[in-house]
């Protein structure tokens, strides 16, 4: 089974829905064979002994530990050989974060493939040297500081709709979207590609819909009804292909805009509108909470790797605004 699918991959891969094992292609005739011969069978959806899902109800691959073969995922995207880009934001105090951000992700991201950071910064000479891989680099634009935090996550959606037009549309295939106050530990690898790929948020995935922190006043454009919903997504860590990233961070930024002129600023800021847009577009990859998990919370026997995790950091001090 497993021969058959890097054999197909390899001659016909068309650079969508990937993810190795039994979720090879949903959406390309050229996988299908592929595909149907590794179909999860019901058993199958539910992967692990903690009973997680391993495919979405719109059957999209859902990504834990096991669900794909490291080396042969790698493989088949590397033969494509695509420019991944990072868009970061460190404004104010956050320069601080960059060192451990940045040299863990060397060790763990996408190791070999061809990576550009932009890191986004009102503070050009914090930024620190660090010894990247062969191609890889590190492009540093300014940005203007900021008094209140909620402004700076929200100004990522413009700052990056900006550069994508700029600069990032010619030098990038693929974009993720990334807090800067994470360390990588493990692997974060080819699994993670696709057209839309979410992280689930650590906080919400073993409630239900009730309980996800959605934006509910109907006067927000981040508006969710109450009996709506999928996953909650974290905006911690996103990506995909450069134009599907694109219309998203362009759909957050006018968003919020619009929200502005309002008088109302959704009640998780950008992940509020990103959370609406993937209810409505939805994500061809749900990465599990392995890919963002918190140096706050106890890591449970169902997460088996932690990819990424943030930082505990003193709010008050690293904020312009202080707040949690
Ligand atoms: C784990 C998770 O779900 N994180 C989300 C949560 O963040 P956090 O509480 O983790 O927010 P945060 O303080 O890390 O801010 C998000 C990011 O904005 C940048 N930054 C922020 C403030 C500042 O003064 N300077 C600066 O550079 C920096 O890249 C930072 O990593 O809520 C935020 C606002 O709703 C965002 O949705 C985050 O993605
Ligand atoms: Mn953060």
């Amino acid at each position: 089974r497993f021969t058959q699918c890097r054999r197909r991959a390899s001659t016909d891969f068309t650079g969508e829905a990937v993810s190795g094992l039994f979720h090879c292609s949903q959406t390309r005739r050229s996988l299908d064979k592929c595909w149907a011969l590794s179909r999860p069978s019901d058993a199958q959806r539910l992967w692990g002994s903690m009973g997680q899902l391993a495919v979405t109800n719109w059957n999209a691959p859902l990504v834990w530990e096991g669900t794909f073969d490291p080396v042969v995922i790698d493989a088949i995207y590397k033969r494509l050989d695509p420019r991944l880009a990072v868009v970061v934001l460190a404004v104010g105090k956050y320069t601080r974060f960059l060192k451990g951000f940045l040299e863990s992700a060397e060790k763990y991201f996408l190791v070999d493939f061809r990576v550009t950071y932009y890191i986004f910064t009102d503070n050009k000479q914090d930024v620190p040297k660090i010894e990247l891989g062969t191609g890889r680099k590190i492009t540093v634009l300014d940005v203007p500081s900021a008094t209140r935090w909620q402004d700076v996550v929200l100004s990522r959606m413009k700052w990056a709709t900006i550069a994508i037009d700029n600069q990032i549309r010619n030098e990038a295939d693929y974009l993720f979207m990334m807090d800067v106050d994470s360390v990588f530990h493990s692997r974060f690898g080819a699994e993670s590609l696709s057209p839309l790929s979410a992280v689930l948020h650590r906080g919400y995935y073993k409630t239900t819909r009730n309980y996800f922190p959605y934006e509910r006043r109907g006067t927000s454009k981040a508006y969710i009804p109450p009996d709506e919903g999928d996953y909650y997504y974290t905006a911690a860590v996103w990506g995909g292909y450069l134009e599907e990233m694109y219309k998203l961070v362009k759909y957050c930024y006018e968003q919020s805009e619009e929200d502005a002129k309002n008088n109302i600023e959704a009640v998780w800021q950008e992940e509020s509108h990103l959370n609406r847009y993937l209810l409505y577009n939805k994500p061809t990859k749900v990465l599990s909470p392995e890919y963002l998990w918190s140096d706050y919370d106890q890591v449970p026997a169902d997460i088996r790797v932690v990819r990424i995790s943030q930082l505990v950091k003193n709010y008050a001090e690293v904020r312009p605004n202080g707040g949690q």
